[in-house]
């Protein structure tokens, strides 16, 4: 079609987003819903808490995998492609994972989950940069996490709301979270059509890079990019492991109700949809970027500790680690763009996630090795104490780099992280 209007109007673009965004709450769900069944698998299957750590690991594995070419794959066949092949694999993985109770069926799971999901995010956070740039990318970027952080908050919220389907065991359960991981399907195929459609009619922007990784000239990042990468590694490797082994954790060491469980964990989330965004809005006019980091690494340094050994409410470490989860990486995904330039975002933000599973991989198999060999279970609480300490200790190695990052751009080479947005 000739004469392509210039200007998409802004439903359009809203309505992209939406789509886009129900890809990543079927992917979150999916990714979180194990934790919910993890006390079943270890009591009625016989897992061992290793087991439960290898859920996560199989994730990261295969994203460490598919990140070395998914970034190639997205420039060679298109976003609405790659939306909808990466949706199809997440949904398939839901089923994968809920069908059989034979422990390696479960992993490949996973696996397959992994597979899907961060070559999804990958190629969703592209899409949007195709709708947003130089538009509001920041604000659509912090409401696609909202919406995606929504998926892990219904899912920790799922023994309240689907109590019926609980009491009928593990495996409904997980079909449940397969039905619900169909929107990375669905959510794929709505966004082809949009994609299609709009092109036909509009001149739709062009992301400049996709997250795929190119290892030449990686050694010329400046430190600061270095320090913010291990603190996502370290950051994220305290975060989400430690969500999967939570729900049985508080019960366990806490005695609180599988729905009690649930409920904390969802007002962690609950807290990070929503200061997410303002966080980001707050950042882009008063800077201090690389301090935010910092504030919100010593927020989490003694959450642990006070899981371990406090007898306060558990709102408190919950609400602490809830402002360090929104703080973080509402600041350090947009701080990237500060430190790297353009023409390497992408390869910069592939290298990020890859570490980052990476870290996610090997806590969450260290926390469940770690529980096992010191028995922890509801008998034996105590048993909990070493792996709460694991976690602490990355949070200092979080707080030590955090540091080091301000101390670089408060001097002579920052890269404007301290200044507000435009201002660089
Ligand atoms: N544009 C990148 C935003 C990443 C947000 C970040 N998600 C991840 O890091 C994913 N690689 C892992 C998601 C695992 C499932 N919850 C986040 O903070 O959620």
């Amino acid at each position: 079609m000739h004469n392509k209007q210039v200007t998409i109007p802004g439903w359009l673009r809203w309505v992209a987003l939406v789509a886009v965004s129900l890809t990543m709450f079927g992917s979150y769900y999916m990714y979180d819903s194990v934790a919910y069944v993890a006390k079943d698998f270890i009591e009625l299957l016989g897992f061992s808490q290793t087991n439960i750590g290898q859920l996560y690991t199989m994730y990261s594995i295969a994203a460490v995998i598919v990140l070395f070419f998914s970034g190639v794959f997205i420039d060679k066949y298109g976003t609405r492609v790659s939306m909808v092949l990466f949706g199809a694999i997440c949904s398939l993985a839901g089923f994968v994972t809920a069908f059989s109770d034979n422990l390696t069926i479960i992993l490949i799971g996973r696996f397959i989950l992994g597979f899907g999901s961060e070559p999804l995010i990958v190629a969703l956070t592209v899409a949007l940069a195709k709708w947003f740039k130089g538009k509001e990318l920041g604000f659509a970027l912090g409401i696609n996490l909202l919406i995606g952080r929504g998926g892990s908050y219904f899912v920790d919220r799922s023994n309240t709301w689907a109590s019926s389907i609980y009491d009928q065991g593990w495996q409904p359960v997980l079909y449940l979270a397969a039905g619900i991981g169909l929107l990375c399907f669905l959510g794929g195929v709505i966004y082809y059509f949009i994609e299609r459609w709009t092109q036909k009619r509009y001149v739709l922007g062009k992301a400049e890079e996709t997250e795929k990784l190119d290892f030449k000239g990686l050694f010329k990042y400046s430190p600061s990019f270095w320090y913010v990468v291990i603190l996502c590694l370290t950051f994220y490797s305290a975060i989400f492991p430690f969500r999967g082994f939570a729900p049985t954790f508080y019960q366990d060491a806490h005695g609180v109700s599988e729905q009690m469980a649930g409920k904390l964990n969802s007002v962690l989330i609950m807290a990070t949809m929503f200061a997410t965004p303002v966080i980001g809005l707050l950042i882009d006019k008063i800077g201090r970027r690389a301090l935010m980091m910092f504030i919100g690494s010593i927020i989490i340094l003694p959450v642990y500790l006070m899981f371990a050994y406090g007898n306060m409410s558990l709102y408190i470490p919950v609400t602490l680690m809830g402002i360090s989860f929104s703080l973080i990486p509402a600041v350090m995904w947009p701080s990237v763009a500060y430190i790297v330039e353009e023409s390497k975002l992408g390869t910069a933000y592939a290298l990020m996630t890859l570490l980052q599973q990476i870290g996610v991989a090997a806590m969450a198999w260290l926390i469940g090795v770690t529980n096992d060999v010191s028995g922890a279970s509801a008998t034996n609480p105590e048993g909990y104490i070493p792996g709460m300490w694991i976690f602490s200790i990355l949070g200092f190695v979080g707080l030590l780099f955090s540091f080091l990052l301000r101390r670089a751009e408060t001097g002579p080479k920052g890269h404007g992280l301290e200044e507000p947005s435009g201002s660089k």
